[in-house]
């Protein structure tokens, strides 16, 4: 069988580098192209799936192109809003061939973390999320503490759960972190850290917490390379690894 051809958005960045090797190290794949800020995306027409590791602002304008080309798309970059996915869904509905897989972490550990924090949301009114990263990171808070808390949300949501109470009455602003739909979300940037995540959950005299470290960009890989050999056989959008690993 011939190799599976793969282009990559964002080669040079941390991630991107780190899928150009992962992709040359892995049996029945080769990179058809590597295309960076400023290139122009013409280089990728030859691939037949294309990661992309680029920036919130420049990923739908990436994506739009790969769909229009018929090209597969891993896509890893965050800042996927409710209404950008609805919008990839839109481009897909004239190209239904085409597999579009985007997720926030591509990381085995975060994506359990993610699904053990789903199970057990219904069980804890109270939950805060903590994520920690490096100080390079563009956007805040990350991708994957976002997902977990819509996750933990709908949790609540479908097992007719209220919040937690918190008497905070007074506040300095940021101080009890930013609220994604009702879960609380705080965000550490500092050098030395890759991503982390931990999930607190409070109850009548006990906590759980739930945390995951990755602590090289290698953790990525295996889900990335996953993505890439499943995303042909996946027509339209997935959204998270989560449903490729069958979970
Ligand atoms: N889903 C997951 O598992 C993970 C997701 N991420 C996400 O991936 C994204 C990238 O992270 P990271 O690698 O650390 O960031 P980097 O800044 O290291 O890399 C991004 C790269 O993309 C380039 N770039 C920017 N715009 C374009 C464009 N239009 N076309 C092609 N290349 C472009 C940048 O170039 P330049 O520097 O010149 O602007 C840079 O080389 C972020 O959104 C991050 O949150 C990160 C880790 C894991
Ligand atoms: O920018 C990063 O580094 C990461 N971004 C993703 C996110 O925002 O969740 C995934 C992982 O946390 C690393």
């Amino acid at each position: 069988m011939s190799p599976i051809r793969v282009g990559v958005l964002g080669a040079q960045g941390r991630m991107g580098a780190t899928v150009v090797q992962a992709v040359e190290g892995a049996a029945g794949m080769e990179i058809a192209a590597t295309v960076d800020a400023g290139e122009s995306l013409s280089a990728l027409a030859g691939a037949e799936v294309v990661v992309d590791f680029t920036h919130p602002d420049a990923v739908m304008d990436n994506l739009r192109f790969l769909v229009e080309q018929g090209i597969h798309a891993v896509v890893g970059t965050t800042g996927f809003t409710g209404e950008r996915l609805e919008t990839v869904r839109e481009w897909l509905r004239s190209k239904p061939e085409v597999g579009v897989l985007i997720a926030p972490n591509f990381a085995l550990g975060a994506v359990l973390a993610m699904r053990f924090a789903q199970q057990a949301a219904r069980f804890y009114a109270s939950a805060e999320i903590i994520e920690l990263h490096h100080n390079r990171k563009a956007d805040a808070p990350s991708g994957t503490a976002a997902h977990t808390a819509e996750l933990i949300a709908q949790a609540r949501r479908e097992a007719g759960v209220q919040p937690g109470t918190d008497a905070t009455t007074s506040e300095v602003d940021g101080a009890r972190g930013a609220l994604i739909e009702d879960v609380r979300v705080h965000s550490v940037r500092l050098p030395g850290l890759v991503a982390h995540e931990e999930i607190l959950f409070g109850g009548e005299g006990e906590t759980l917490s739930i945390r995951h470290d990755s602590l090289d960009r290698v953790s990525f890989m295996a889900g990335v390379l996953l993505g890439v050999r499943e995303v042909r056989t996946r027509p339209g959008l997935t959204v998270g690894l989560e449903n490729v690993l069958d979970l």
